[in-house]
Parts: C-alpha cells; structure tokens; sequence
C-alpha cells in the first residue's frame, strides 16, 4: 500500500519519513497554506532523497504553465490537484506531462462527489478522497464518513485522506481498501512541523495490522 506523507517542509523531516517507510512526499505548492514552500525549497528538499520516494507536488486551481515550471525545476514525479480543476484541465496537463503522475484531489461533501469521480477516468492515474472543509482546501484533520464509501468502488487506484492518523488509521483500513493512504496534520506538531514520533506510530500500527 502506498503511504503519502503530505506538507514536508523541513529536509530532515522528509528524509527521515522516508527511512521510516513513506513510498510518497507531498509539498504544498499553493502559496496560502501554512505548509506552502517554494520551488527553490522543493529543490533543497528532494536533493538527498531515494529516487523510490515518490514527490507529489499538490496545486489547487492555478495554471498548466505554473504547475509544469514547478515540476521542471524541482523534477517532482508526480501532481496533485487539490482544487476545483475539470477533467478537460487535466488532460491539457497530462498531455504537457505526459510522464507525470497525475493525482486529482476529491473534497467529498456528499455521496454526489464519489459517483462524479468517474469523470477523471481518462485524465489522471489517481484518485484522492479527502473531507471537504468550507474554508480550507486540505490538510485540515477532518475525517470523511468512513461508512458511506464502504460501497465505493472507483474506475482508477484511490487514496485515503482526510484526518487520519496513527490512532485511527487501523479503524479506517478495517472498514476500507484504498491502494493508499495521505497524512498530514495527523502526523504533525504544528502546520509544517511533522511529529517523527507519530510517524514512527503510524508505520508500527500499519504494519501490526498487515497493511503495509
Ligand atoms: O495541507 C495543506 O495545507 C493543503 C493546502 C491546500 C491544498 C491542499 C493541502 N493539503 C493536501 C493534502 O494532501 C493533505 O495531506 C490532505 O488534505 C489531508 O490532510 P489531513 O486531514 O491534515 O491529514
């Protein structure tokens, strides 16, 4: 299963969560965010990692250029998209990035998003489902109705998002199967700043449950 630790911005914080088993980072490319850091940080970020790690830079409504001048420079190997982007805007994207992976980003308000999900079918490689917050895009630590997706069954690979943490991270994989799961402020002393210590947690946790 994938493991997406998501809003690194600190270089020892990121390495050492890959030692301790992340398969993804995450780095906040939308400049509101407390979690947001620039291509010249990304850079500095991803220069020491294991070419296993995947680095998924995460946008929300901005532009192909603006997302395809991030990942040149920083040399991500995969976006996000965390905002209200259209399947059209991802197939421009994909066809910019053609080796990319593309991730599309679902704020779940009502059981409507899920059917809507298949839309992004032809798009993008990967589905996020995170819990839709009025004035937050992400990294908000509210969890989803774990129960009403217990049925959901989407036409591409899913990740798991939305307020997990090394506590209730077994509960969440006993009711689901998503081919991965994305933490932030779960795993976090504060916006930015990831707790090692909950990391270490979340990986012993995963693993006593067979899920990783
Ligand atoms: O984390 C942010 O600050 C953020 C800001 C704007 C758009 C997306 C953002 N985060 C995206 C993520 O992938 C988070 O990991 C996801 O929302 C889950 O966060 P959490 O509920 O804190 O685990």
């Amino acid at each position: 299963m994938r493991v997406k630790i998501c809003g690194i911005t600190k270089p020892e914080q990121g390495n050492a969560i890959a030692q301790l088993g992340a398969t993804a980072l995450g780095f906040i490319c939308v400049p509101s965010s407390p979690r947001y850091v620039s291509r010249e940080k990304i850079s500095a970020l991803t220069q020491g990692l294991s070419q296993a790690v995947d680095r998924i830079g995460v946008f929300a409504n901005t532009t192909v250029t603006e997302i395809c001048q991030t990942v040149i420079t920083t040399g991500l190997s995969g976006v996000q998209l965390h905002g209200n982007e259209s399947p059209d805007f991802c197939q421009q994207l994909r066809h910019s990035l053609p080796k990319i992976e593309i991730i599309k980003a679902l704020r779940v308000r009502t059981t409507q998003c899920l059917t809507n999900s298949e839309i992004y079918a032809d798009s993008v490689d990967m589905l996020l489902l995170d819990a839709y917050h009025p004035h937050q895009l992400g990294g908000t630590g509210k969890t989803l109705d774990w129960n009403t997706l217990q049925n959901y069954k989407p036409c591409l690979p899913w990740l798991l998002a939305g307020g997990l943490t090394p506590d209730n991270v077994s509960d969440a994989l006993s009711l689901l199967q998503p081919d991965g799961i994305d933490l932030s402020s779960g795993v976090e002393r504060s916006p930015g700043d990831k707790d090692l210590d909950k990391v270490a947690r979340l990986f012993t946790n995963l693993l006593a449950k067979n899920s990783f």
